[in-house]
This record gives structure tokens, C-alpha cells and sequence, in this order.
């Protein structure tokens, strides 16, 4: 068995940990490769943000002619060359997997790159599976950096049908006419947006009354309104059967209307991920873990182990990889300076949902307050009610801030509308550096008529003790 100093196993943000300061630390890195080209690099580069974005801009551009209908501009989409779009998008990605491995492989001397399935077999001992045979590692410092998979319901018939999920509906040989997309979160929210923009008939398929139930209640109704004029949405539905039909699947729900049958080329599955801690057997490394699987980590990223740390998307509640990337630099310093330990700062996790409307959101929403009987005050601001508003003739958006009123500290914000994720920056700045609400507004110079000024009003709006 090969001793080493550390051992990494996962190249998303785990990947990000090596840098010259590590170049005297005998090193093991293990990657299985995700998706179906088993890239090197993780989730995000490879089957996760950067290609949903690249395809999520790309749709914004293809969605154009329907912004241009509200403002007396006709435009028309004469043509969507699929297999152009996914190959300039793979291509540029596929690119940078790749030199991303060999930079590991062949440039880092104090590195070994294992490529295969890693499994614990004892405290801080490891086998890696690489097709050809097994390799049994050890290390004085293990990071687990593993991240999660898509999650697949037990839907009768599910195995008899040729089903897509994240990992592989980027890489489609052709655009499917019809696409039913079961999962109402923010993997099924920008696929919609993805391929209903490019021209497929979209079938979205929830449990709840709801998409995006995970926002603020005000956000997801409005959400769901807009929905529910783009895609044939189908809430409050169980399935009770999958099955092959023609050249693609159908789909039987029970619903509020009785039992139904919904029919498409393909199916995408964005019911959630899991972590992959099965696959690590993190059990036979002694490494405590949660009912759902996920490490169980304390303030400074460490498991239950000595010398084990874990980050990401195996460990953390927030499945986003900012918070990947800020546990990956809590990692390496803890490495760096045992004697010296960092904690991870968890709390103003923004997040994004990059669909149509786009909706950002940080802290708490307005049900999250109550159940907690915090006393807030609370403000919207409509995009109509500002200059740029008016000039996208957005009549949907808004932006919705919770406050304490007696310190005017911001407790939450919600913003559903055009660049949602870009201004939503101040406010997560606000939060982070205890900026106050009474002073954020008039204590600087907003750019007029930019956006901001939606946030602008919006502060203006809160009635502050
Ligand atoms: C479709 C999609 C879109 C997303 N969009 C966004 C977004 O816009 N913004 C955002 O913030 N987040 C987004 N996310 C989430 C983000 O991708 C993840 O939070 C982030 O990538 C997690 O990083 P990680 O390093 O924890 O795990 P990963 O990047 O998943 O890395 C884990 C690595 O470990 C490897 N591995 C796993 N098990 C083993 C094993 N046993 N042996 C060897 N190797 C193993 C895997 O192959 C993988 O490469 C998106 C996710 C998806 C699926
Ligand atoms: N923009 C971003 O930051 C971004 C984008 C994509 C994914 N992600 C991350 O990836 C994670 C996973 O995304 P996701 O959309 O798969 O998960 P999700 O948790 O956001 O949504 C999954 C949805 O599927 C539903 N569901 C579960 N089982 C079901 C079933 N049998 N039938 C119908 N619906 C069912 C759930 O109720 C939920 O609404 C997200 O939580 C997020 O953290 C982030």
C-alpha cells in the first residue's frame, strides 16, 4: 500500500486546494470522471454551471423575438443549429477538462493522478478501482471532495425507459421535438427555459403546487404564474408509470383531474442529487454521515475522523459551488496551519436560478421569518416602478426586502427579473459587511437609469423604526 501525505478525492473544487505550497507534500489525487464523456474536473465545469449557463445564455438569445413582440421590434427565429450549439459549447469545455488533467497528470511532480473509483477500506486507507486493476492508498490527511449524483425516483418502469438528467441531456444528438421534465427545482427550472428557448414543447412535471417552492412564497407564485404561460405544467402530480411509447415515453400521472397520460421524445430526470458517499463507503473509513447521506462535517470542515476533512457538495446543505469553492480555501488553510484553524462562514449564501424570469435570492424569506418569529419589516418594489423597468416593459419583476426595523440590519432579499443574480450583489455586500439599510440607499450614488435603482427604491421602501 502507497503512503502519501494527503490524498484528494474528487478534482471539483478539491481540485482547487494544490498550490506551490503544496509542492513539497507527497500528493494523491483520485477522479472517477463525471458525466458521459468521464471528464476530469467535477460537476460544475463539466455537467453542472458553466455548460447550463453557456446553453441558458444562448436560450436567452434565441427567446429574443418575444421580448422584441412587447416592444414593437418583430423579430423571428429562423433556425437552431443543436448540434452547432452543443459542440461549441463542449468543445470549448471538453478543452479545458482536459488540460486541466494533464496538467495534473504530467505536470505536477509531487502529484499521482489514480483515474478510477476511490472506496475507504479502513481510517484513512482507500482502494481505487481503475478498470485495470486496484490500487490500496493510504495518507496521513485525506479531503473528501466526492460531490453528489442525480437522484433517481422509484417510478415504476424507470429502468425500461431511455431517460436523460443532467449529467447527459447537454450532450443530446439531436433536439428532441417534446421533452417531459420531471422535477420542479433549479435543474428542471433551466432546462425549461434551455429547451422550451430553443423550440421544444415542454411538459413540466411536480409534486407540489408549486415551481421553485424552495424561494419565497412570493417569488414561487409569481414564478409559477409565468411558468405556466410557457410550459404545459403539470403540478400536484404523482407518477404512478413510465413507459417506452413510439420513439420516445410516456408519462401516467394521478392529478387533481384524475389519471392522465403525458407523452414526449425525451424524458429528463431533475429530481435532485445525493451524495456520493455510497460509492466511497465512507462508513468503512470510519466517517460519520447524516440520515441523507451527507458527511458530517464541523465549522472547520473536519468529519468525524482525525485527519479527514470533507467539502462540497458531499458534505454541505448548500449544493452550490461558491460554497464549494469557500469550503475548498477553508480545506487548504486548515491543511496549511492545523495549529491555526479557519471556520466556514455560512451565513448570507446567495443563490441563483438562472431560468426566465431570473430570480436570485440571500438570507431569509419572508415564511422562514415567521416560523422563526422574527419581527421584520418588509418592502417590494416592482421592476415597472423604475426607469429601466419601463424601458423593458417588464411587468413581472420584483425585488422583496425583509429588515429588522429596529437596527435596520437586512435580514433577506429576493429578486425575481431581469439580471436578478447581478443585483442582488449589493445586498449580499450589505449583509456581509453589516451594512445598514438606512444608510445603504442614500449613502451612496446610484447610476440612473441603471437597474440597481430597482434596489435602490426597494431599501427606500423599508419602514425602518
Ligand atoms: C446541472 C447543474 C447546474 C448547476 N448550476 C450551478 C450554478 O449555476 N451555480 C452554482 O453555484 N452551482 C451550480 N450547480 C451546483 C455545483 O455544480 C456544485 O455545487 C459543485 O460542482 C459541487 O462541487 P464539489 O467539488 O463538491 O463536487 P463535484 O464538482 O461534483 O466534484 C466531485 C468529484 O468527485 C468525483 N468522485 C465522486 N466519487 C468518487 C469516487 N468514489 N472516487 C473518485 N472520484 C470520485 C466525481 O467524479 C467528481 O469529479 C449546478 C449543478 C448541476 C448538476
Ligand atoms: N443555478 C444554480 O445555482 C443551480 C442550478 C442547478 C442546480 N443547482 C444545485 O443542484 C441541486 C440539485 O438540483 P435539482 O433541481 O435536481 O434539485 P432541487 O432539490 O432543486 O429540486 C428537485 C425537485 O424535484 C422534486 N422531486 C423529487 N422527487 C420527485 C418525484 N418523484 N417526482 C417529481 N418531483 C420530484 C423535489 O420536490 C424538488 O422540487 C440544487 O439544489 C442546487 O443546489 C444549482
Amino acid at each position: 500500500m502507497r503512503h502519501f501525505d494527503l490524498i484528494i478525492i474528487g478534482t471539483g473544487s478539491g481540485n482547487a486546494i494544490l498550490d506551490d505550497r503544496f509542492s513539497d507534500w507527497d500528493v494523491a489525487v483520485v477522479e472517477k470522471g463525471v458525466g458521459s464523456a468521464s471528464s476530469y474536473g467535477g460537476t460544475c465545469l463539466n455537467v453542472g454551471c458553466i455548460p447550463t449557463k453557456m446553453f441558458v445564455h444562448t436560450a436567452d438569445v434565441a427567446d429574443s423575438p418575444s421580448a422584441g413582440e412587447t416592444l414593437g421590434v418583430g423579430l423571428r427565429r429562423t433556425e437552431v443549429r443543436w448540434e452547432e450549439i452543443r459542440d461549441r459549447i463542449f468543445g470549448r469545455i471538453d478543452t479545458i477538462a482536459e488540460s486541466g488533467r494533464r496538467f495534473r497528470a504530467e505536470q505536477n511532480p509531487n502529484v499521482t493522478l489514480y483515474e478510477g473509483v476511490a472506496r475507504f477500506t479502513g481510517v484513512r486507507q482507500l482502494v481505487v478501482d481503475t478498470g485495470t486493476g486496484q490500487e490500496a492508498i493510504s495518507a496521513d490527511r485525506v479531503v473528501v471532495a466526492a460531490g453528489g449524483r442525480p437522484l433517481i425516483p422509484d417510478i415504476p418502469g424507470i429502468d425500461d425507459v431511455d431517460y436523460h438528467t443532467s449529467d447527459s441531456v447537454m450532450r443530446l444528438e439531436r433536439l428532441p421535438e417534446s421533452m417531459i421534465i420531471l422535477g420542479t427545482g433549479f435543474i428542471g427550472a433551466e432546462f425549461a427555459h434551455i429547451f422550451s428557448s430553443l423550440g421544444v414543447s415542454v411538459t413540466m412535471v411536480g409534486r407540489s403546487g408549486r415551481v421553485l417552492r424552495g424561494e419565497d412564497v412570493d417569488v414561487s407564485e409569481r414564478f409559477t404564474e409565468t411558468a405556466a404561460r410557457r410550459w404545459d405544467l403539470r403540478l400536484n402530480r404523482t407518477q404512478t408509470k413510465v413507459a417506452p411509447s413510439g420513439d420516445g415515453v410516456e408519462l401516467v400521472l394521478e392529478g387533481p383531474d384524475g389519471t392522465e397520460t403525458v407523452h414526449a421524445q425525451t424524458l429528463l430526470v431533475a429530481t435532485g442529487r445525493r451524495p456520493n458517499s455510497d460509492l466511497l463507503d465512507t462508513a468503512a473509513g470510519g466517517i460519520a454521515t447524516a440520515e441523507n447521506g451527507k458527511v458530517r462535517v464541523d465549522s472547520t470542515q473536519r468529519t468525524s475522523v482525525e485527519g479527514v476533512w470533507a467539502l462540497g457538495d458531499i458534505s454541505s446543505e448548500h449544493e452550490l459551488k461558491h460554497v464549494a469553492n469557500h469550503e475548498e480555501r477553508v480545506v487548504q488553510h486548515n491543511l496549511l496551519h492545523p495549529d491555526d484553524p479557519v471556520e466556514s462562514d455560512h451565513r448570507f449564501v446567495p443563490h441563483a436560478v438562472f431560468t426566465a424570469p431570473q430570480i436570485a435570492s440571500v438570507g431569509l424569506t419572508e415564511q422562514q421569518a415567521r416560523e422563526r418569529g422574527i419581527t421584520y419589516t418588509s418592502s417590494v418594489q416592482d421592476y415597472a416602478g423604475i426607469a429601466y423597468g419601463w424601458a423593458m416593459e417588464d411587468r413581472t419583476g420584483f425585488a422583496k426586502l425583509l429588515a429588522d426595523p429596529a437596527s435596520g440590519r437586512l435580514l433577506g432579499a429576493h429578486i425575481i427579473g431581469p439580471q436578478a443574480p447581478t443585483l442582488i450583489q449589493p445586498l449580499v455586500q450589505a449583509m456581509s459587511f453589516g451594512l445598514d439599510a438606512r444608510s445603504l440607499p442614500r449613502g451612496q450614488y446610484w447610476i440612473h437609469p441603471a437597474m440597481p435603482e430597482l434596489v435602490e427604491n426597494a431599501l427606500l421602501g423599508l419602514e425602518l423604526d
